[in-house]
């Protein structure tokens, strides 16, 4: 398996379980996105909760997640997905096209909130799938 070294490169983010990079397979030189979850600072049980969760969200969902271990990291290798940074996307929208209207984004935003009630309903249980179904019907 040609996943034991990939290159690592630039960092395209941060969230709470840690840092997101490109990676490249060596073998094929295809690009991914990796996140890096430290060993020490997180549970093994949050780790595999993510990897689940990253697994439930996956484009190709019966593909299996790849993940490897360095001395300090579990990786999880993802699609990268080259959109941008949403938030950094709806400011640039604000400004040149104005606010985004409602109705416009119901039958986007429905079908989005239905797909993460039930990752999080997976993986979370009840409370987060309400908060989610509240989104929804909001
Ligand atoms: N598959 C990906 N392809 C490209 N960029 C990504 C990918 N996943 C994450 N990123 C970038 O890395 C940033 C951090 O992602 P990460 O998933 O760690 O945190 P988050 O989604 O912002 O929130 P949380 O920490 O709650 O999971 C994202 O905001 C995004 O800019």
């Amino acid at each position: 398996m040609d996943w034991a070294e990939p290159e690592v490169g630039l960092t395209l983010g941060e969230g709470a379980f840690g840092v997101v990079s490109v990676c490249k397979r060596r073998a094929t030189g295809e690009e991914f996105a990796v996140k890096m979850v430290d060993k020490v600072e997180t549970t093994v049980e949050a780790i595999k909760k993510e990897a689940e969760m990253l697994q439930a969200m996956a484009r190709q969902p019966r593909e299996q997640l790849k993940c490897f271990s360095r001395r300090c990291f579990v990786c999880i290798v993802m699609d990268k997905l080259d959109g941008g940074d949403l938030v950094e996307g709806l400011q640039r929208h604000l400004k040149e096209r104005g606010q985004i209207n409602c109705h416009d984004v119901v039958h986007v935003a429905c079908p989005g909130s239905w797909v993460m009630a039930g990752a999080h309903f997976t993986l979370l249980g009840w409370t987060s799938l309400v908060v989610d179904v509240y989104f929804c019907f909001m």
